[in-house]
């Protein structure tokens, strides 16, 4: 933390630095989770092509091309010697500027960007999480990777007061996502996930989910699925950079099916640790 002594506060100009930063302020910036397996990144070319989408999406110009963040993203894992499974965190925010709603004229972003350990949780990928579901409360551009994240954070935390990983969220009784990962319903062999609309975000892993099921000449069928449906389901399971492919097992305290991964669900995971090139075994 930092704390503002008591010369700072007396001396108005200093004021500005670091407290008057538009994404500490007004959540006025854009993220990415990139994951990183065995020192090397995984799907970064989407998360690159995300990020300038988000970016244009709240009109923040960012100050280097799709080439340049990328080579930026490739010297960090270099300098920090990363040679094992983590992740980075990657965030611009419209940059430091005196509080104003308005965009501030003549400012640069601010680019934030460090390496994590994120070690595979093999044991829930093993066996699946608990979810609770959750009214989708979050404004209507979901599809843009903001910090606007009280919502998401809001579902999360209610789901781990539940002893749940994750919310499963729906708006107008149709299930949209989870808090922060996507969401997909399997049925008679055939997967079913909300449309790649404005409501959701367009994850990454959730455009591999959709090729591996055509590889594997499984139906994969982009419609919304209500939330009385997940009863019936025959699987169920999330996808996102940090959960990978993760089976559900359970939502608001019922078994899905037999209370086990399904079939399914295990052919995806095989299929995204081939992609992944994650060797487990060294
Ligand atoms: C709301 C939401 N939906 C879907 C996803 C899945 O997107 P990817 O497949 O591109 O990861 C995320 C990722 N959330 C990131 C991943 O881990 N932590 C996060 O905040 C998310 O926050």
């Amino acid at each position: 933390p930092i704390i503002m002594t008591q010369s700072q506060f007396t001396h108005r100009d200093n004021l500005h630095y670091p407290f008057e930063e538009r994404g500490l302020q007004f959540g006025d910036g854009i993220y990415e989770v990139i994951r990183i397996y065995h020192g090397t990144y995984y799907l970064l070319d989407e998360h690159v092509d995300r990020l300038f989408r988000s970016a244009e999406a709240i009109k923040i110009k960012l100050p280097f091309n799709k080439e340049e963040i990328t080579h930026l993203l490739l010297e960090l894992l270099e300098r920090n010697k990363m040679t094992t499974d983590g992740k980075v965190y990657l965030q611009v925010t419209r940059g430091s500027a005196p509080r104003d709603h308005i965009f501030p004229a003549d400012v640069l972003p601010n680019i934030y960007a460090y390496v994590g350990d994120q070690p595979r949780n093999l044991e829930l990928l093993q066996n699946g999480v608990q979810t609770i579901t959750q009214r989708d409360i979050r404004w209507e551009y979901c599809y843009i990777k903001s910090l606007n994240l009280l919502p998401n954070v809001l579902a999360k935390q209610a789901a781990k007061e539940n002893n749940c990983y994750e919310a499963i969220l729906h708006k107008d009784g149709l299930v949209t996502e989870c808090s922060s990962s996507n969401v997909y319903l399997v049925k008679d062999g055939t997967i079913y996930t909300h449309p790649a609309t404005k409501n959701i975000l367009h994850g990454c892993v959730r455009m591999a989910v959709e090729r591996f099921a055509g590889e594997l000449n499984i139906p994969f069928i982009e419609e919304s699925f209500e939330v009385e449906e997940i009863s019936l389901a025959d699987e169920l399971f999330l996808s996102s950079s940090t959960s990978e492919i993760t089976p559900i097992v359970k939502v608001d305290n019922l078994d899905i099916a037999d209370g086990k991964p399904g079939k399914i669900t295990r052919q995806l995971q095989e299929a995204y640790e081939t992609d992944a090139k994650i060797q487990e075994n060294n």
